[in-house]
């Protein structure tokens, strides 16, 4: 099939109201931080992909239709102009379909300036009001806690034979949703509740992740790597402890060293004048501390951000260390098909920029089940029954909003 000739126009409107208003409560389409991001409403395009080459196939497929597109954006902004949304499955032999969705309207907010893109002249809709609050109750499938606490003894054991450094272990959480369940319920919990993280929904994967993959705009890039987590305290003075027992927590930091260093070599190859702390700092969300390292640098070789996400997925965040390796042992020790949990979500413009978050602190929604996941990074010392505790916690965000 030929690829399709795409008519896009970007207006700039007074204000769009909160843009998840406007979406479909049943097939959600967004990608919003701090406020500002864009909502989709409609197809215009979706594209597929399987495989390993899942991430290059769709950074080659979307040059040609941006190639093809007539392009009227008088903005200029990130997120202005052909959008297209994106999900990635983690791994190269999952069953889960990898996409690349462009809406028929976008709408987006960035500072005080608010748009609305139209593809093809597409007509705006009013929606209905947000539906209902439900409340679900999160089940433990066959590979339960306790299951995954033996994965994870078996992981330390892999360690102490050699064969990985660090491997990141995650384990789901089931639920099943009410008949005709308005899901902006869903992202509207996560958006309020986990304001600096980048709420998403796309096909279905709805999440709040603190973890920026890759951004690319104008040839700077920024990503922001978070390895190592610790509870937050029940008060100012437990809290501060916290952080500071995982600022100087030789097990966290050689965690977060092993998924900082992935991050860097993969980088290298795309980037010039990288830039990073030698320090992680640490990061408070409402539920947990992670260490966290932000990293600068300026793109060298003109690659898009879906080349970008292609080199960089997966760090030693979602994987581990030697990544080849690593994903042997999630193979081995991990009963179950991650589909995009963990995988790059985001959106990429027809220039190539985008903004990409790792697919954490998420549940994939199909019809009406719900599979919740969360994981935990694996190192010589790790104590299976913490990592289940931290990975209890790293369920919150979707737990609290499914209620
Ligand atoms: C794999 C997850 O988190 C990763 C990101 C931040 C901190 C992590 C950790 O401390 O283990 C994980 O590497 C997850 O949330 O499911």
């Amino acid at each position: 099939m030929n690829d399709p000739e795409l008519h896009v126009e970007t207006q700039r409107i007074d204000d769009i109201m909160p843009l998840l208003a406007h979406i479909d409560p049943r097939d959600p389409l967004l990608f919003v931080r701090r406020g500002d991001g864009i909502a989709g409403i409609g197809t215009a395009l979706r594209l597929t992909f399987s495989g390993p080459s899942r991430m290059r196939d769709a950074a080659d497929a979307w040059r040609r239709i941006t190639e093809r597109a007539t392009i009227d954006d008088p903005l200029r902004l990130a997120g202005t102009g052909l959008v297209a949304f994106g999900s990635f499955a983690f791994s190269d032999h999952s069953a889960d379909t990898s996409v690349l969705v462009v809406p028929r309207i976008v709408i987006g907010r960035r500072g005080d300036v608010d748009w609305i893109t139209r593809v093809d002249g597409a007509d705006f809709e009013r929606r209905d009001s947000l539906g209902r609050d439900f409340h679900l109750v999160l089940n433990e499938p066959d590979f339960d806690s306790a299951a995954y606490a033996g994965a994870v003894r078996d992981a330390v054991a892999d360690i102490g034979e050699g064969l990985v450094s660090k491997v990141v272990l995650a384990r789901p959480l089931d639920a099943e949703l009410p008949e005709g369940a308005d899901l902006r319920v869903i992202a509207r919990d996560l958006a309020f509740g986990y304001p600096d993280t980048y709420t998403f929904a796309v096909e279905g994967l709805i999440g709040s992740s603190p973890e920026t993959l890759i951004r690319s705009e104008g040839g700077e890039l920024t990503a922001r790597v978070l390895a190592g987590s610790m509870g937050r305290g029940t008060d100012a003075r437990s809290d501060a402890q916290a952080a500071l027992t995982l600022a100087t927590s030789q097990k966290d930091l050689d965690e977060h060293a092993f998924a900082l260093r992935s991050l860097l070599l993969s980088l290298q190859t795309h980037a010039s004048g990288i830039i990073s702390a030698e320090t992680p700092f640490t990061l408070k969300l409402p539920n947990l501390w992670h260490l966290a390292s932000d990293v600068r640098g300026h793109l060298a070789d003109g690659a898009s951000s879906l080349d970008l996400i292609d080199s960089l997925h997966p760090t030693a965040a979602v994987a581990g260390t030697p990544t080849a390796e690593a994903l042997r042992v999630i193979d081995r020790l991990e009963p179950f098909d991650r589909g995009r949990y963990a995988g790059p979500v985001g959106w990429v413009g027809a220039d190539g920029d985008g903004e990409w978050a790792i697919a954490l602190r998420c549940a994939q929604v199909t019809g009406r089940r719900v599979r919740a996941f969360a994981g935990a990074g694996i190192v010589a010392e790790s104590v299976p029954e913490r990592e289940v505790a931290e990975t209890t916690m790293k369920f919150m965000p979707v737990a609290d909003a499914l209620g």
